[in-house]
């Protein structure tokens, strides 16, 4: 296939590996259980119908649009919940499935808001991990990948909402810098 952007640093058939993987342990782990799967808007879409796929149990699916990056590659540090739930979660094993967890502010933000209204677990699940990122400690339960310090894009991820549709991860330009 010819190239769309950048070099990949995730390739699709390691997407597709991993996520394989991710899906049968999920399925392992929630076997039994009222699983609903909240995806959040919009980076997760693809990493979430992928995965979604690849899980071999019952499950619900809902979604949420947040929004913090804004069109920039930094955090606004603000988290803005654009959208409410449609499933009620209450008594249910809920798994938020992020694209990112970077400075960890939105995962920290969705787990807090969906924990009021009391379902019977909440976990994380998220394609990409920043570790050297974080400015708050966020528990991640599932993690497809960690990455290094750079801007990604592509699998769902974008800069200045382009680049989503990527089949692979790229960096973004050829420093990938984020700054501090
Ligand atoms: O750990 P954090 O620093 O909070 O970053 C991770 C979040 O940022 C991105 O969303 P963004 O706000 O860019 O919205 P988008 O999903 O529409 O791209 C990404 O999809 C995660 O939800
Ligand atoms: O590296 C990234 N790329 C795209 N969106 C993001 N949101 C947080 N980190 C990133
Ligand atoms: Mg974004």
């Amino acid at each position: 296939m010819e190239r769309m952007f950048g070099r990949p640093i995730v390739t699709q058939e390691q997407m597709r590996a991993r996520i394989r993987e991710m899906g049968r342990q999920i399925s392992a782990d929630y076997a039994g259980k009222d699983l609903v799967l909240v995806g959040v808007l919009k980076g997760a879409y693809a990493f979430y119908a992928d995965l979604a796929r690849a899980i071999r149990i019952p499950l619900r699916v809902d979604f949420i649009v947040v929004a913090s990056y804004g069109s920039g590659a930094r955090t606004s540090g603000k988290v803005k919940q654009v959208t409410e739930l449609t499933e009620d979660i209450k008594g249910k094993d809920v798994l938020l499935i992020e694209d990112i967890v970077d400075s960890g502010l939105t995962v920290q933000y969705l787990v807090k808001s969906l924990a009021k209204k009391k379902p019977k677990s909440i976990k994380v699940c998220t394609l990409l991990s920043k570790p050297e990122r974080r400015v708050v400690d966020v528990q991640v339960d599932y993690v497809g990948f960690k990455i290094p310090n750079k801007y990604v894009v592509g699998y769902g991820l974008d800069y200045q909402q382009k680049y989503r549709n990527l089949p692979y991860l790229a960096v973004l330009d050829q420093t990938g810098d984020q700054g501090e």
